[in-house]
């Protein structure tokens, strides 16, 4: 039976920035790491950054009980939920105290793993640039109400004790069955273990915070379900189904304890969020199935889901949070459209059936910057077409205000909306007639080349290359020095030429070093680059980038994606002088080294009024013609490398034919270009590419070196199986620390290679770039990777 609830409020936000509009979270925390700072320092940078946070949204209108989320994290949302339950993994148990409570320090130890003890893994949040900790659950995991730290911030809110004014937040988690689902299971469970075995024990746990909450006031609490819009986690939906009707029929009920049924309702009232897509699917309807439970609200993302028509039955007792506005990207809403769903919805005919409508944001607005007034250096015209956070809660409080009250009620704000549309469709830059005639001029011979027969035999006569040839993904280190030198580059402090012979310097010492280790292709080590895409945003048309655009990529770690905001082309070579003059240097090939179209997208905010697939298609055409540059300029082997590729891959099942088919193809246009003699390389890290093994034969290129060392291997035999048959570069070390692999390690994994696949494939390098690791580390890992390989090449 469904409580009596308080309304949800006719505005709220999903979840809002929480590393600081001055990343003070992040100085924060990483100033305690380091020692400088004690816990209670910490403690109370945190609380004040939750109070002026609270107060602050309070104060853009989201101004009634239950309306500001209580989305704050030290450090990740999933992590928070591990020390909500005492879930830690065994080997940090003895850093727990009584009760099973994660003390902060050792919060941050599970996090950032210390000595032999490594943390939990970190894999990527959704189809987000967010990376979540992966907690592991085993059956004797413990599992409980083991800490109040949700309660305790809902409090300090509630009833501050600096005097100011109280705010009455709605505490956000990520709900019991995604968490679980996002689990894997801890090592030594049996086989047929899985974490959502352990549901009920978690359930039980989040009705023990639910009625800590109800006790301490909490009219609402929003558990975050995205779990229900993704095919990827490899659970059918019957399942998940299963799984949120045993949860949500526990959580959505009368939590009084059965001793005493008396007492009146115990919980908060629930929203349910499903962020990040679409609630229905071919796989089965999560809008049915949430609506046919007793939770009080639903979350639906109705930017990348459809708007639902018919009726839900059950929603008639619901409040329905429709996310309108983009949690995901950053540009401004077309506000008169956006409230024309939002009357439909809520008009009485429209046969949806929600028994009451608030207006919300599609995802939590982490993912974006907080406010667009903190970029001054940015064109004023662009400016006004974005929206960061806090433009955005104004977007939902303007929308929530024109649907209570009619339109004129808002009337000033829809027409500025509506001009800002006019002005960026019209704007110069945004359609470029001679791009879209490029792309349009596009056929399917653009992206062939020559057969790969008939490349290997030229590449063979040109290269000259051994046996299981070596080579590195691309960075070398990336130090203190070169850092220094390209700060004070931009701050004006180094002039052109000064920091270009810092560079070439750096680039020279680096050719010197592969030459004395005995690397067969070499590269120029990106000292150059700030980052493998800011690098190129920063010099092609159609993007701008940010000064204060952060956001947090994990823990304290953030970043600025670049905004892609009109048709991409390339005004002038972009790396061609920095490979040349490495080449230069030095008689063995220099690769020279492009980001290609997908992680370019993947790690930029992406323009949203063109497929995705167009802008990758001009994207690929700036870089052929860079490549063609390369060509020209003497260059025998260029990389261009992907790691986004199966990041961006779509969480819905049926949507992966269309964005295989367009991100393969962008990277053949980038690439096809290239004559037969010129090697192309790809290369692809960070995931498990079981789901993306057809693509990466797609790509076509010559050569992929793929992230393996820790997987020893897998994908090699994997790829072998699909029929795989051109150059493969397995990485035979993680570059992701600093420990330095034995020759023997490296033997062991390059000979497994070469017995999974024709040998004649197998190149030999490291996982990944290494501009995070240090020089000494990178020599004696590269010497012995050399060694190696020579080792195994004798037997062959
Ligand atoms: C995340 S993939 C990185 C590839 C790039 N060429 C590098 O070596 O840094
Ligand atoms: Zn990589």
């Amino acid at each position: 039976m469904a409580v009596t609830h308080p309304h949800l409020p006719g505005a709220t936000i999903l979840g809002y920035p929480r590393i600081g509009r001055r990343r003070e979270l992040k100085r924060a925390v990483e100033s305690f790491w380091a020692g400088r700072t004690t816990l209670d320092d910490l403690e109370a940078t945190a609380r004040d950054l939750r109070r002026s946070t609270a107060r602050h949204l309070t104060g853009l209108g989201l101004d009634t009980p239950g309306a500001v989320p209580g989305s704050f994290s030290f450090y990740d949302q999933v992590l928070d939920v591990v020390a909500l339950l005492g879930a830690v993994p065994d080997r940090f148990a003895d850093l727990t105290t009584d009760g099973g409570r994660l003390p902060l320090e050792a919060y941050f130890t599970v996090a950032r793993g210390e000595g032999d003890r490594p943390p939990l893994e970190m894999t990527k949040w959704f189809d987000t640039n967010y990376h979540y900790l992966v907690p592991e659950i085993g059956p004797d995991t413990p599992v409980g109400f083991a800490d109040d730290r949700v309660v305790r911030e809902f409090t300090e809110l509630a009833h501050p004790d600096d005097g100011g004014r109280p705010v009455v937040t709605r505490p956000v988690l990520v709900g019991p069955v995604t968490f679980l689902l996002l689990s894997k299971a801890a090592d030594g469970a049996p086989d047929d273990f899985r974490p959502l075995d352990r549901l009920d024990d978690v359930v039980a746990a989040y009705a023990e915070l639910l009625r800590a909450l109800a006790a301490a006031g909490a009219p609402w609490v929003q558990l975050d379900e995205p779990a229900l819009v993704t095919d990827l986690l490899g659970v059918p939906f019957d399942e998940v189904a299963d799984a949120v009707r045993r949860a949500y029929t526990a959580l959505a009920t009368d939590l009084s304890p059965a001793t005493e049924p008396a007492l009146p309702a115990q919980r908060p009232a629930i929203l349910v969020a499903a962020p990040y897509g679409d609630l229905r699917s071919a796989a089965g309807d999560g809008l049915a199935l949430l609506a046919g439970t007793d939770v009080e609200a639903i979350a639906v993302d109705l930017v990348r889901g459809a708007v639902p028509t018919g009726p839900v039955p059950g929603l008639e007792t619901k409040t329905l949070v429709a996310g309108v506005i983009d949690g995901h990207n950053v540009w401004r809403a077309d506000l008169d459209t956006r409230l024309a769903t939002l009357e439909a919805l809520a008009a009485p005919g429209s046969g949806v059936g929600a028994g009451a409508l608030s207006v919300g944001t599609s995802t939590s607005l982490l993912h974006v910057p907080h406010d667009t007034a903190d970029e001054p250096r940015l064109d004023a015209g662009l400016r006004s077409w974005l929206a960061f956070a806090d433009q955005k809660v104004a977007e939902v409080v303007t929308l929530a205000t024109g649907l209570a009250e009619g339109r004129a009620a808002v009337a000033d704000r829809l027409a500025e909306s509506t001009a800002a549309a006019r002005s960026r469709a019209a704007a110069p830059g945004v359609v470029v007639p001679q791009v879209r005639a490029r792309t349009a001029a596009l056929t399917a011979a653009d992206a062939e080349r020559a057969p790969y027969a008939e490349r290997a035999a030229a590449q063979r006569a040109r290269l000259d290359l051994p046996p299981l040839p070596t080579t590195t993904i691309g960075s070398f280190p990336q130090t203190a020095q070169i850092r220094g030198a390209r700060a004070a580059w931009v701050r004006g402090e180094l002039s052109d030429a000064d920091y270009t012979a810092a560079m070439r310097a750096e680039i020279a010492s680096t050719v010197a070093l592969q030459e004395e280790l005995g690397l067969d292709v070499l590269v120029h080590g990106e000292p150059e680059r700030n980052d493998m895409v800011q690098y190129f945003a920063e010099q092609l048309d159609g993007f701008a980038t940010t000064v204060n655009g952060w956001v947090q990529s994990y823990g304290s770690r953030c970043v600025r994606p670049p905004i892609l905001w009109g048709d991409v082309s390339r005004p002038a070579p972009l790396t061609v002088s920095w490979t040349a003059y490495a080449a230069s240097l030095t008689s063995k090939p220099v690769k020279g080294m492009l980001t290609g179209p997908v992680t370019i997208l993947a790690w930029s905010f992406v323009r949203d009024d063109l497929p995705l697939g167009d802008t990758a298609d001009q994207v690929a055409l700036a870089l052929r013609d860079e490549v063609d540059d390369l060509e020209a300029a003497g260059i025998a082997v260029v990389q261009v490398d992907e790691p986004a590729l199966r990041e961006l891959l779509p969480l819905r099942a049926a949507d992966h034919a269309d964005y295989l088919a367009w991100s393969v193809r962008s990277f053949r246009l980038a690439t096809a270009g290239a004559g037969p003699a010129t090697q192309v390389h790809t290369h692809l890290c960070y995931s498990e590419f079981g789901q993306v093994i057809g693509a990466i034969d797609g790509l076509d290129a010559d050569v992929t070196s793929v992230e393996a060392a820790r997987s020893r291997m897998e994908i090699v035999p994997e790829l072998a199986d699909a029929g795989y048959a051109r150059g493969i570069g397995p990485g035979v070390y993680d570059i992701h620390s600093p420990r330095v692999p034995s020759v023997e390690e490296v033997t062991e994994l390059v000979t497994l290679a070469a017995k999974a696949i024709d040998p004649a494939l197998v190149w030999v390098n490291p996982d990944c770039g290494l501009k995070t690791r240090a020089h000494a580390e990178t020599r004696q890992s590269l010497a012995n990777l050399v060694t190696a390989t020579r080792t195994v090449r004798a037997t062959l």
